[in-house]
């Protein structure tokens, strides 16, 4: 198969990783002494293959950021990260299995409690993986977390997550971090930027969705998001752009209630569906 992005998503495989080690509210330890050397191999190559398009590719907060994540020599121990993490925005990472269920999910983000997998990929998946592993989860999202509207916005998320909930909204409220949190793209003076994860992790996506002319990309706007479906296992065909995490902060600032109500008779658009 063909380059693939780091992919995350609703799947009819079971999630890998074993669930056995995990509390009522999925988190588990970070098994650090279970990593074998091919692991923090696999880590250090993915890191350092990343590190080198990221200038003229990635958001600048996301580039200043990244050193916060430690050595890149070896996965970091998550609470080594969170001495760092919790006193720039009061943010703790902590270790789940693998994919959770959304409600938990959200409680988690909600308490702004991040939750990482802590296995990483065989070295046969280094191109492609079908679930987020350590790589992604760490990589892809922490750096972000280090700045402080990002991090708000996650916490908001959140909250809006176990609204949605309740309101049975959380495949629109999905496509939001869908095309925010893991595919956005932001405009920057310098240019045009990544500062999704799903982008930020993917050798192959981040020159693609900030270069190509294949994808369309359209200013942020939210019942567009909402009604707009993605795919998980190739690149995207859309992306939405924002001017400033204020401006994605401030957008998404109203009760989306109303809006979950519009929408529900509106037609979806196809994940690759063209604005005319
Ligand atoms: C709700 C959200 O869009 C998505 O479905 C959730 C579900 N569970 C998850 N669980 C983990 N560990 N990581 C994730 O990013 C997600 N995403
Ligand atoms: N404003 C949203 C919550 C939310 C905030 C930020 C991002 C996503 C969702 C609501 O009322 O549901
Ligand atoms: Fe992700």
């Amino acid at each position: 198969m063909a380059v693939q992005p780091a992919v995350y998503g609703a799947s009819e495989r079971p999630p890998r990783g074993d669930y056995t080690r995990a509390q009522d509210d999925y988190t588990c330890a970070q098994d650090w002494a279970g990593y074998s050397a091919q692991d923090h191999d696999t880590y250090h190559r993915l890191y350092l293959r990343q590190c080198e398009q990221l200038p003229g590719l990635a958001s600048e907060a996301f580039i200043d950021a990244l050193p916060h994540l430690g050595a890149k020599e070896r996965i970091p121990r998550f609470d080594d990260v969170n001495e760092r993490l919790y006193r720039a925005t009061r943010w703790q990472l902590v270790a789940v299995p693998g994919l959770i269920p959304e409600v938990p999910f959200f409680t988690l983000l909600a308490h702004r409690k991040f939750p990482v997998t802590d296995w990483i990929r065989r070295p046969e998946e280094f191109e492609y993986i079908v679930e987020p592993d350590v790589f992604h989860d760490l990589f892809g999202h922490v750096p972000l977390l280090f700045n402080p509207v990002l991090a708000d916005y996650m916490q908001r998320y959140g909250e809006g997550g176990l609204k949605a909930a309740r309101l049975g909204a959380c495949e629109m409220l999905a496509r939001l971090y869908w095309y925010t949190i893991e595919f956005g793209l932001i405009r920057e003076p310098a240019g045009l930027r990544a500062y999704g994860a799903g982008i930020l992790s993917s050798h192959g996506e981040l020159p693609y969705s900030v270069q190509s002319p294949v994808p369309q990309r359209l200013p942020l706007q939210l019942e567009r998001t909402m009604r707009t479906r993605y795919k998980i296992d190739s690149y995207q065909q859309t992306y939405f752009v924002i001017d400033s995490f204020e401006q994605l902060f401030q957008l998404t600032a109203q009760d989306f209630e109303p809006l979950y109500a519009r929408l529900r008779g509106l037609p979806e658009y196809a994940a690759d569906e063209r604005v005319v």
